[in-house]
């Protein structure tokens, strides 16, 4: 049987309804600048991107969530703004790393669709060596004048598609178009995406979580009484052992959960209350809330289904609860038996 590669993929997906050309064109050219981006990332130490950005003052580079951009956060963004640019199918980019949405200039074709990233998900592992990732999701433009930040603003079940690249032993691109989650692995001979995996299903049960236990003291009553039952293990109320992982990429670890299952847990903290969690409405937690629920998953904030929220801002924050189905259930029941106790 020969190799489905992404091309051929994309081409029998839209021949059975579920894309369109435009879109298709515009999924490959993400995948391009993903292989692109793969390169730098391997190149590690040798291609000289390893470190922090340093700004035009020769300070730290700080984009707009306040934090500090290493070389490769920048570099990958500009690798996907550019591949975008000359793509065609797009009204404009948002992205982790820029304050506001850029959209296509007027000398470049302008397109019906618009595309948020966080163009390198895991900085902060980069320099170790370890998984990082570049994160996705597709949104309908509008075509009532020029493309602004509002127009962004659309809760995650309007996605057309999301998806993320992980840049790990293996470079695998993980999609979705509404029609189930499927991964293609990165054939570095010929230089092109094979399907590796099709119609991916998360088991409905885990005995793995994945959380920054660190920030234990800063949380919540309901998450303490959540996570204590799970270290409780066979003994507790879930009378089960439980496993932990934490690799501190959220790609990598959501990676894990679509392979053998777990849940993948960033609670709201008290370390900074203004902010509603750690990581970002529209380029983490909604594409890969879709990624996860295509594939048989849940993801909550803790309460609420998170592809039903509203976004106010572009780089709102939100609380992820995502993974094994039951799992994610039984994380969302503490929460809300605890509002209903008052
Ligand atoms: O260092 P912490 O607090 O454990 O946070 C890790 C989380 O932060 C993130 O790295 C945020 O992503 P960025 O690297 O894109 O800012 C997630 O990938 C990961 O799950
Ligand atoms: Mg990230
Ligand atoms: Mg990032």
């Amino acid at each position: 049987m020969s190799q489905t590669s992404l091309t051929r993929f994309l081409i029998e997906a839209q021949r059975a309804g579920q894309l369109n050309p435009e879109l298709r064109l515009l999924i490959e050219v993400v995948a391009r600048a993903c292989k692109r981006i793969s390169v730098a990332v391997g190149k590690g130490a040798l291609g000289g991107v390893l470190g922090d950005a340093v700004a035009g003052d020769g300070g730290d580079s700080i984009n707009v969530q306040g934090e500090a951009q290493k070389k490769l956060d920048v570099l990958s963004n500009e690798i996907l703004l550019e591949a975008n640019a000359w793509g065609g199918h797009l009204a404009a980019c948002a992205s982790e790393e820029m304050d506001h949405c850029q959209p296509i200039p007027d000398a470049f074709p302008r397109g019906n669709y618009l595309l948020v990233f966080d163009p390198l998900d895991g900085s902060s592992n980069i320099d170790v060596n370890v998984s990082v990732g570049t994160i996705f999701s597709v949104l309908r433009a509008r075509d009532d004048g020029p493309a602004e930040d509002a127009h962004f603003l659309q809760a995650g079940s309007e996605q057309v598609a999301a998806g993320y690249c992980i840049y790990g032993p293996s470079t695998m691109l993980v999609l979705t178009v509404g029609h189930g989650t499927h991964a293609f692995t990165l054939d570095r001979e010929q230089g092109s995406f094979v399907l590796t995996r099709r119609d991916i299903q998360v088991p409905v049960a885990t005995k793995e979580f994945a959380i920054n236990m660190s920030n234990q003291r800063h949380w919540d009553a309901p998450m303490q009484a959540y996570v204590s039952d799970l270290l409780a293990g066979r003994e507790g109320p879930r009378g089960k052992d439980f496993n932990m992982r934490w690799v501190a990429s959220m790609v990598a670890d959501v990676h894990r959960i679509l392979t053998r299952g777990g849940i993948f847990i960033y609670p709201w903290d008290r370390k900074d209350p203004s902010k509603p969690g750690k990581l970002r409405l529209m380029y983490e937690a909604n594409p890969m809330s879709m990624l996860i629920e295509q594939a048989g998953g849940a993801a909550t904030d803790g309460r609420r289904r998170i592809l039903d929220i509203e976004p106010g801002e572009l780089h709102q924050r939100v609380p992820v609860f995502l993974g094994s189905r039951e799992e994610v259930e039984a994380a969302t029941r503490y929460h809300l038996e605890h509002d209903a106790r008052g």
